[in-house]
């Protein structure tokens, strides 16, 4: 079984889908985002979250995740999708980027309105983060802050550090 080149994790708007995109097209392989491999099955995020719950939605993605983690490519993630246990046991035997970002740096990136759990803004990213971040610290083999620098930057490195093999963070 195929498993994928790197799986990035993170607060929403960190950047996982757009750097994964990014790594994707410099090493030419393919990329999933598991968001839009639900919005593609079932529409619109917002539209799950209104009309059929959260839990359908974790429902949705679980599904995503558990085939993506199967393919050789770069995978981006939502960034709840962590908080599903057999998805956690699953990120450990898989190289785990978490991208990281400041709450002043976040700010205009989730004005867009298309995250339902942050309607109410920066305070419900804050919640959110907070209660997740043991998970994602504990998953993650390579950390980097999106908060400053250039997208292509971020995604540079980490082309980088699979390209190098993978080398653990204290050597980087
Ligand atoms: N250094 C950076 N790395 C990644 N994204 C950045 C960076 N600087 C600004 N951004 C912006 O932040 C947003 C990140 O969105 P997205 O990739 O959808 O995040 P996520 O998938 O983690 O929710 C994009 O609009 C992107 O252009
Ligand atoms: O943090 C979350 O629970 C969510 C993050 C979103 O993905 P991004 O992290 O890519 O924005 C998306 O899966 C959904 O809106 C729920
Ligand atoms: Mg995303």
């Amino acid at each position: 079984m195929a498993i994928p080149l790197a799986v990035f994790i993170g607060p929403p708007a960190s950047g996982k889908s757009k750097v994964a995109k990014r790594v994707a097209a410099e090493l030419n392989v393919p990329r999933l985002d598991t968001d839009k491999l639900v919005v593609a099955q079932y529409g619109s995020i917002s539209d799950i979250f209104d009309q059929q719950g959260e839990a359908v939605f974790r429902g949705y993605e679980r599904d995503a995740v558990k085939n993506a983690l199967q393919e050789e490519a770069i995978v981006s993630l939502g960034g709840g999708a962590v908080l599903n246990t057999d998805t956690q046991n699953e990120l450990r035997r898989v190289p785990v980027v978490l991208l990281t970002v400041s709450e002043e740096a976040v700010a205009e990136r989730i004005a867009d309105p298309k995250r339902p759990l942050l309607r109410d803004g920066i305070s419900a990213w804050k919640q959110l983060v907070s209660e997740r971040m043991p998970i994602y610290q504990e998953l993650a083999w390579l950390t980097l802050d999106t908060s400053t620098g250039d997208l292509e930057a971020v995604a540079h490195r980490v082309t980088d550090w699979i390209r190098s093999g993978y080398p653990r963070e204290s050597s980087l």
